[in-house]
């Protein structure tokens, strides 16, 4: 029989509904959310709750928790396959860590869901069941971490949440979905054709921020941002350019050895060198700012951090 070890985290998908009628993320315990859910039969579930959180309430340091977790899981040759079960809001986030750290080929699948078990058509029933099948699906082995929402399946790399509420939550803008699941079977059409891993051990997350770049956003401001943080994404507009007063405050952070990461808040391309003016890339990558190529700031910062703790070499970390 298929075996799949399910890692609870919280999140809508196991709330309970509060006297007030309002939801409580991160109620439900895995043995619970498993109970209420009614999980497939022909495939053994082994359940872990790992945490009962609504997302927004995990640290990096959870993270590192939920990682030795599914280390743990792949130290049976009999599992086939992890789901883990998460908050929507920072899903995407903890997906792309579990798929820079997780060196097994084996299918590690996160889900969640945007209404709670308990409202009426709530997704979270077919999310949690598709997530199942999906990872002990053999077409998904070597895929890296995969999130499975509303019979779609995705890359790590690119998911982002899209809608706020609508059961049809993530999206991976310019890169579609990578399959379907249709009545229980896994239909995969594409694959990333690069992994990239990193082995922590004991990992020390700095303090990594993000800035989003806006017309007119004064020096004082992102000066008062890099005065906090270890090192900054900088989420800057088009390919990759800010207002010339904040060249200043950037200049100093790079001469102070904290790392610049630029990306871009358009949803597709990259950032690219294309413009010489005052805080153009170009200008921004003479100043020792790394190009963020076309990562999503929240994915580059959560790149940062995985670099960081593995003592990489940020500059060329994103090439
Ligand atoms: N749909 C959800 O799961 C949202 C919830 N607020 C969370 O814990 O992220």
């Amino acid at each position: 029989m298929r075996h799949v070890v399910l890692l609870t985290t919280g999140g809508t998908i196991a709330s309970t509904t509060s006297e007030n009628g309002k939801l409580v993320a991160g109620e439900l315990t895995g043995e619970e959310l498993a109970e209420l859910c009614g999980l497939p039969t022909d495939i053994q579930v082994t359940v872990r709750s790992v945490l009962q959180k609504p997302s927004v309430h995990l640290m990096p340091e959870d993270w590192h928790l939920l990682a030795t977790e599914i280390k743990q899981a792949f130290q049976s040759e009999e599992v086939d396959g992890v789901v883990v079960t998460h908050g929507t809001d920072t899903l995407e986030e903890t997906a792309y860590y579990v798929d820079l750290t997780n060196t097994d080929e084996r299918p590690v699948v996160v889900t969640g869901s945007q209404r709670g078990p308990e409202e009426t058509g709530s997704d979270a029933f077919m999310n949690l069941r598709h997530a199942i099948y999906a990872a002990c699906e053999p077409d998904l082995k070597g895929t890296g971490c995969v999130v499975v929402f509303n019979e779609r399946i995705f890359s790590a790399r690119y998911v982002k949440k899209e809608h706020a509420s609508n059961i049809q939550g993530f999206n991976a803008f310019g890169f579609g979905y990578l399959g379907i699941i249709d009545n229980d079977v896994i239909f995969t059409y594409q694959k990333p054709i690069r992994r990239e891993m990193y082995e922590l051990t004991e990992p020390r997350f700095k303090e990594i921020g993000i800035a989003k770049i806006y017309l007119g956003m004064s020096e004082k401001t992102l000066r008062a941002i890099i005065a906090t943080v270890d090192g900054l994404v900088l989420e800057a507009v088009g390919r990759g350019q800010v207002p010339p007063q904040l060249v200043a405050p950037i200049e100093e952070a790079t001469l102070a050895g904290k790392p610049i990461i630029l990306t871009t808040s358009s949803e597709e391309g990259k950032v690219y060198p294309t413009y010489d003016y005052k805080g153009s890339a170009h200008h921004l990558e003479q100043l020792g700012v790394v190009l963020g190529s076309d990562y999503d700031s929240k994915k580059a910062r959560v790149k940062t951090l995985v670099l960081t703790a593995a003592k990489k070499d940020v500059m060329h970390g994103f090439s």
